[in-house]
């Protein structure tokens, strides 16, 4: 048997009741399945020699295929529902489709920010493709700083129309995907002016392109803004207004309204305005579960078909899993995964929950929801690009080819940490938030909290428990709950300090900011470990057989203590464990890790990747990557000339090995 069918056979988990769980059910999965039957069966899906593409040939290659997808397959197939389509695209590509159309930020922006008449006309295009469509808010001189933005849409009520105009170099549309070569239509983000007033930023739908020729219609300016770090073939793109006049009845008008005469009004709270980065901020998170659950399949699977160096003669060389020093970057790695899997849900659950209030007009929930899917956002992103960063490291120099599939998952990975907000910005959004409840409580001790922050008035975790047992949930959390807490009234204090000594609201903020994001990360961290925890108590894990509870407990565990060991400063600053429970905490670690070694291929087989998907010769089912790397380095067109002689002998090495010294 080789190593990893061995693998398999010793794992004592229901790997399909953890696949069931992770992707909603048995009846999803099997569609699931079924749609990756169809991809499979289709000559035009195949991505053989994807990787020797240059960025031309892949857009050429995407736009094609997804042009196939929407006029003949979707149909052909019976393909409707919108989160099969998303599944049917992402995976028959294999890359970042070229069309907003998995993202969907334009016909979220329009469902979340526009009246029924307004979805009821651009909805259906925009989601059948009729449209092809952008975001576009961010700028060449503001991308953080949104009231900063400069681009203008000044009402002009004797044609009823909005002027939308680009004032300076700066104010250029830039970085929004599908801009450059695709979108026909647009949301634009510009100020609003009207009756001679600046009313700050809203949300406008504008036509790009001509729907006859595609050429971008008179006073619009469009163009790519070039190769990037990843996104590869991505038309990320920028776009300059000239006096260009859109109808008025294009500004999306759930909650701010222009009328005919230019009478402006606006409903409940001008952060509405902002309500599509936080939705995407939400999905964002479920994405990073999926990117890292492809990270460690693959370097998991590699680990245990890779040996590498024989430590005792006449022994087998060891399997790279079972070095503890590759235990301690992968383990708790997979355990992310699951914990990031926990949480996303329950963000994606309260933007449910959020955007249900809206409906009644309440914002009750607005403020936590931003702050929460900010500060999981933050970390989700971070953790995960760090995270398939050292999957890549931990598969030696394998994993440096594109062929082990790393480069393009970290390359396109790492822009989460800047798009839908830089993870920084971010993090003291959510620190804003822990520190009004902070002056809130001052205030009113009474003052109601939501069950995240009732650490902020629990005088039970403040200190180390007499008997320490770092495997009961109940004490991690009581652990979490007091470093967040006292992490919280540092940044606090720091920013009171600051005021004290005679430094302005921003001066005292600003040199408070290390505490600010480092309490925000932490409280991030303690609502991830919450979720995961609580969520064993919930119906899906513990309708599974007892092994695969036992094992997601032991996945929590690590979840919960590797962080607190990584970070263990500050939980010792904190005063909830001492420098000399350092010893017992690794020593914990190191026997989970021993527990998961033996079912960490069942663990990653269960997010169900098949080959086809995951493109990474090191992360095969079967395991068998040498071949697979020989295969591929086969479809390389430098190793095609049929005498084995590259042109560029011809050219100039000829004559320069010809030439005397
Ligand atoms: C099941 C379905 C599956 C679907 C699968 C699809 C999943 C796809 C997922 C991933 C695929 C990845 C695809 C890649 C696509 C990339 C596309 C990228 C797009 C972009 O990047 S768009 C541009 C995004 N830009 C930003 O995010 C800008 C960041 N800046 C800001 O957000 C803000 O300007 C700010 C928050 C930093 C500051 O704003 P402002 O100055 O106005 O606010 P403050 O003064 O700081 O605060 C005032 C007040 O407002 C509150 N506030 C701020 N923001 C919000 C908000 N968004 N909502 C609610 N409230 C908000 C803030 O807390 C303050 O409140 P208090 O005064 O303290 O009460
Ligand atoms: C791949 C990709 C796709 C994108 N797609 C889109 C899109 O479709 N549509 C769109 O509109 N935009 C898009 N963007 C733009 C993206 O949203 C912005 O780049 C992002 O919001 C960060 O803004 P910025 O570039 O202005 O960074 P900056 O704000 O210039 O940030 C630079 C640095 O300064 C720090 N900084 C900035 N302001 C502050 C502050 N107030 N306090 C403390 N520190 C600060 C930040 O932490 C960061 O480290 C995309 C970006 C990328 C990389």
């Amino acid at each position: 048997m080789d190593d990893i069918a061995r693998e398999r056979a010793n794992s004592k988990l229901n790997t399909v009741e953890i696949t069931n769980l992770l992707f909603g059910g048995e009846f999803i999965v099997q569609r699931m399945g079924e749609i990756r039957g169809m991809i499979t069966s289709d000559p035009a899906l195949q991505m053989r020699g994807y990787e020797f593409l240059d960025r031309e040939d892949k857009y050429d290659r995407s736009v094609k295929l997804s042009t196939y997808l929407l006029k003949t397959k979707l149909s052909e197939l019976g393909i409707n529902h919108y989160l099969e389509k998303v599944q049917f695209f992402r995976e028959s590509l294999g890359t970042v489709p070229p069309f907003d159309f998995t993202e969907r930020i334009f016909y979220n922006t329009v469902n979340g920010q526009g009246t029924q008449e307004q979805k009821d006309k651009w909805l259906p295009l925009a989601g059948s493709g009729k449209i092809l469509t952008c975001y576009a808010q961010t700028e060449l001189g503001h991308g953080t700083f949104v009231r900063g933005l400069e681009t203008t849409a000044t009402y002009d009520s004797t044609t009823q129309e909005f002027i939308i105009h680009s004032p300076t170099l700066t104010s250029t549309k830039w970085w929004s995907g599908c801009l450059g070569i695709a979108a026909t239509h647009g949301i634009v983000v510009a100020r609003l002016i009207t009756n001679g007033e600046d009313k700050g930023t809203h949300n406008f739908i504008v036509q790009l392109r001509s729907m006859e020729n595609h050429e971008p219609l008179k006073g619009v300016i469009i163009g790519d803004i070039g190769p990037k770090f990843g996104f590869v073939e991505k038309d990320n793109g920028y776009a300059r207004f000239d006096h260009f006049r859109i109808p008025r009845d294009n500004l999306l008008m759930r909650f701010a309204r222009v009328d005919p005469d230019g009478t402006y009004t606006r409903r409940l709270s001008s952060k509405l305005g902002y309500g599509s980065m936080v939705q995407l901020r939400a999905f964002i998170t479920f994405n990073t579960f999926e990117a890292l659950a492809r990270g460690t399949t693959i370097a998991i699977r590699y680990s245990v078909v890779r040996r590498q160096t024989q430590n005792r003669p006449g022994a087998l060389e060891t399997q790279l899993l079972d070095y503890t020093n590759q235990q301690f970057i992968l383990i708790p790695l997979l355990a992310t995964t699951y914990a990031l899997y926990f949480v996303a849900r329950r963000i994606i659950a309260l933007l449910g929950e959020t955007q249900a209030q809206l409906e009644q007009d309440n914002l009750t929930l607005l403020p936590e929801m931003h702050a929460s899917s900010a500060g999981l956002k933050a970390v989700s992103t971070t953790a995960v690009s760090q995270g398939i960063e050292a999957c890549r490291i931990a598969c030696g120099g394998h994993g440096y080819s594109q062929s082990s599939g790393f480069p393009e998952l970290y390359s396109n990975i790492s822009a989460s940490m800047t798009y839908e907000g830089d993870n920084n910005i971010l993090l003291l959004q959510t620190a804003r938030y822990l520190l009004k409840m902070v002056n809130e409580l001052s205030h009113n001790p009474n003052h109601p909290l939501s069950d995240n922050v009732k650490y902020l008035t629990d005088n039970n975790c403040i200190h180390r428990p007499y008997s320490l047992i770092f495997t009961s949930s109940q004490q991690q959390l009581s652990l979490y709950r007091g470093m967040v807490r006292a992490s919280v009234h540092r940044a606090h204090a720091r920013v009171l300090d600051g005021e004290k000594r005679g430094l302005d609201t921003f001066d005292a903020w600003n040199q408070a900011a290390p505490e600010l994001i480092q309490c925000a990360e932490a409280h991030t961290y303690y609502v991830i470990a919450k979720s995961f925890i609580e969520s064993l108590e919930m119906s899906g894990v513990t309708n599974m057989c007892f092994e695969n509870q036992r094992i997601m407990k032991k996945l929590s565990d690590i979840f919960s203590l590797h962080y607190m060991l990584q970070k263990s400063g500050v939980f010792i600053e904190s005063g909830v464990i001492h420098g000399s429970d350092l010893v017992e905490l690794r020593e914990v670690l190191v026997s989970l890790f021993a527990e998961i070694r033996t079912e960490a291929v069942s663990l990653v087989d269960a997010f169900n990747y098949p080959d086809f998907v995951l493109r990474s010769v090191l992360g095969r089912k079967d395991g068998d990557v040498y071949r697979a790397m020989w295969d591929w380095v086969q479809d390389n067109p430098r190793n095609k000339h049929p005498d084995g002689v590259h042109p560029v002998y011809h050219k100039y090495v000829k004559q320069l090995l010809a030439s005397k010294l």
